[in-house]
């Protein structure tokens, strides 16, 4: 029995071979985001309201008209087959049991369709693009998730280039191991093949305006960090906001995720959710309470998985739902409304 993410961080390294727990844990250059995530949420203190009276608490949300358990959803990371021999199939049977938003990769080793098939109708599945250079190979993506039954499109903006990944090029990982493939970029080349996966340095808001044309799924951006982003990213259509900064692993030294999202939330009206470093029960309350609608979880879902499976999967996401429960409880919190601003507060350390 393991009692936190943490535990499963540790299981995962022991029974990953190098290479593929450094993928998973690394991030860019000196990984000073990846630690900045996790200390920022260290540096907010809860100040509980106590005697409210609430015997039982209530976690669900709702996330553009998806009803969810709690306000936690699956962030899109690439490769969970490096992690599981099943992969994204597995992660998705345990997002759909849960009852929570499962976001796949673009980078997924299983494809868009097969993931849904896997989480069957209980599944709330979003889509996760890159958009790519090519518009027609970008419609082509964006019409399997749809064929497949997401219901968002998660367009990914923190990108312009690849990050600068130490740990990667140390261990001489740049290419996935033979029999796994970026399913999803199947039959997108002139003689069918898999198509690699561009990062396109050009991207604008035009790239925006013609993904907010092609599709009738709400477009959530994700990697906006700054609120005159998200506002402009209202005026052209957005749906919502996913502040991030893809887990420390793309631009180092950019502020923590948490530590972005009260300026984005005061800057729109839309909901908003925050990712990286979330790691307990509390961080989910903290960011409630800062503003966010929900929080996503990257490698935890992967320590699950690796660790231990689908069951793992589920039992990461089961310890973070009781620690929110708990959380909840101590602060006198019956719903995710009742969560409010003057619950947090900053210290130096
Ligand atoms: C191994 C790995 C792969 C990732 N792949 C993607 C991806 O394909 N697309 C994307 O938008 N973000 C990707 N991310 C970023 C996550 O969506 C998320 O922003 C980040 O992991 C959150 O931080 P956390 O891992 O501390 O929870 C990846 C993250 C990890 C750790
Ligand atoms: O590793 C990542 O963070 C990531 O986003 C990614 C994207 C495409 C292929 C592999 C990984």
């Amino acid at each position: 029995m393991l009692f936190s993410v943490r535990e499963f961080e540790a299981l995962a390294r022991d029974r990953l071979p190098r290479y593929a727990y450094d993928f998973i844990a690394g991030g860019a250059d000196d990984e000073v985001t990846v630690r900045a995530n996790e200390r920022a949420f260290a540096r907010l203190r809860l100040l509980p309201r106590v005697l409210r009276g609430h015997a039982q608490r209530d976690l669900c949300t709702t996330l553009f008209g998806n009803e969810v358990t709690m306000p936690v959803v699956l962030s899109p990371t690439a490769f969970h087959r490096l992690a599981d021999p099943q992969g994204e199939q597995a992660t998705a049977r345990a997002a759909a049991k849960a009852g929570t938003v499962m976001i796949a990769s673009m980078a997924s080793t299983v494809s868009i369709g097969d993931i849904a098939k896997a989480g069957g109708a209980d599944l709330v599945l979003w889509f996760q693009a890159y958009i790519q250079s090519d518009i027609g190979i970008t419609r082509t993506l964006i019409r399997r998730a749809e064929d497949a039954g997401c219901r968002a499109l998660v367009v990914t903006v923190d990108s312009p280039v690849f990050g600068w990944r130490e740990r990667d090029n140390r261990n001489g990982f740049h290419d996935l191991p033979p029999g796994m493939h970026c399913e999803n970029m199947r039959d997108l080349t002139a003689d069918g093949g898999v198509r690699d996966i561009e990062m396109v340095p050009g991207l604008s808001w035009d790239h925006i305006d013609r993904v907010v044309a092609m599709t009738d799924l709400p477009i959530v951006l994700k990697g906006v960090l700054h609120p005159a982003d998200a506002l402009t990213a209202v005026e052209h259509g957005v749906s919502g906001l996913f502040v991030s900064n893809h887990g420390g692993r793309q631009l180092d030294t950019v502020v923590a995720a948490i530590d972005a999202v009260a300026d984005v939330a005061a800057a729109v009206d839309v909901p908003v959710l925050v990712d990286g470093g979330v790691r307990r029960g509390t961080d989910v309350v903290k960011a409630l309470a800062l503003g966010a609608r929900a929080v996503g979880i990257g490698r935890p879902v992967l320590w699950g998985l690796a660790a231990r499976g689908e069951e793992g999967v589920t039992e990461v996401l089961e310890l973070l739902r009781a620690e929110t429960d708990r959380a909840f409880a101590f602060c006198g919190c019956a719903s995710v409304d009742h969560v409010a601003r003057d619950l947090v507060r900053e210290v130096r350390c």
